[in-house]
């Protein structure tokens, strides 16, 4: 098989506003740098049309936060998932921990609205990933295999990519070791191929933590195709750093 192109995400989460993704998209055009990996930034919604204006010529894609699984109706404050194919996004976060831990949402509710993303043609990035308590009990394989299989749409995999985000690794400066994300990298391929032949084209991202000074070790890890970077996204340098870490 060939290599899958590493994806390197940003989830800026509920940080930004207009000066901020202007300063941001100006450093990206004045960076000399060039990344082996595709690079995405995922801005708070309102965001997503000027980011794609922003990004012009840049080669960053964007993308959406979450999606509702209904593609349109009366639903105040949600986003669809075809508004964010309409402004001009491609890809679409679902599953987020915050999210599940917000909203209370199920991996049933995840898997609706990942159907709903590719529906519009968006890429959808699952989240999965395991408590504190759950590693230190020993069912981290179990825990993120079950929200893996009970999160994935039926059918072809090839258009998904899973971002696998320890909660306890995330906004915490707590990395998980890069024996500890082969485990799982590692367990969820072989998971996703068992499901469909697909499974091996699924790009699987890690995310927690994931700074300049940890991203070569990360990315050089058997079978993390990217990563999905929360704080470090948000200062261009950091991130241009992080895209440059992408191994050849
Ligand atoms: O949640 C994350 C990305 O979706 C990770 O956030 P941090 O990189 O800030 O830990």
């Amino acid at each position: 098989m060939t290599a899958l192109k590493p994806l390197i995400a940003g989830n800026w989460k509920m940080v930004g506003l207009p000066d901020d993704l202007g300063r941001f998209a100006e450093a990206m055009r004045a960076w000399g740098g060039t990344s082996r990996g595709d690079l995405l930034i995922c801005p708070p919604a309102t965001l997503i049309g000027a980011a794609v204006q922003a990004f012009n010529g840049l080669g960053i894609a964007v993308g959406g936060q979450d999606c509702h699984a209904k593609a349109s109706g009366a639903h105040t404050g949600d986003i669809a998932a075809p508004m964010i194919a309409a402004a001009g996004g491609a890809f679409v976060i679902v599953g987020h921990s915050e999210r599940r831990a917000d909203h209370a949402e199920t991996d049933a509710q995840v898997r609706a609205k990942a159907e709903a993303a590719l529906a519009a043609g968006l890429t959808p990035i699952i989240c999965i990933g395991e408590q504190l308590q759950q590693r230190q009990a020993g069912e981290t394989l179990a825990v993120v295999e079950a929200s893996l299989r009970a999160s994935l749409p039926e059918g072809d995999l090839a258009r998904l990519v899973i971002a696998y985000e320890p909660v306890w690794a995330i906004g915490t400066g707590l990395t998980a070791n890069a024996d500890q994300i082969a485990e799982v990298h590692a367990h969820l391929r072989q998971v996703l191929t068992s499901i469909h032949a697909s499974g091996a084209q699924v790009k699987l991202l890690y995310g927690g933590s994931v700074k300049p000074g940890n991203a070569v070790e990360i990315l050089s890890v058997a079978d993390v195709n990217g990563v999905l970077v929360g704080g470090a996204s948000l200062i261009a340098a950091d991130f241009q750093a992080i895209a440059m870490a992408c191994p050849a």
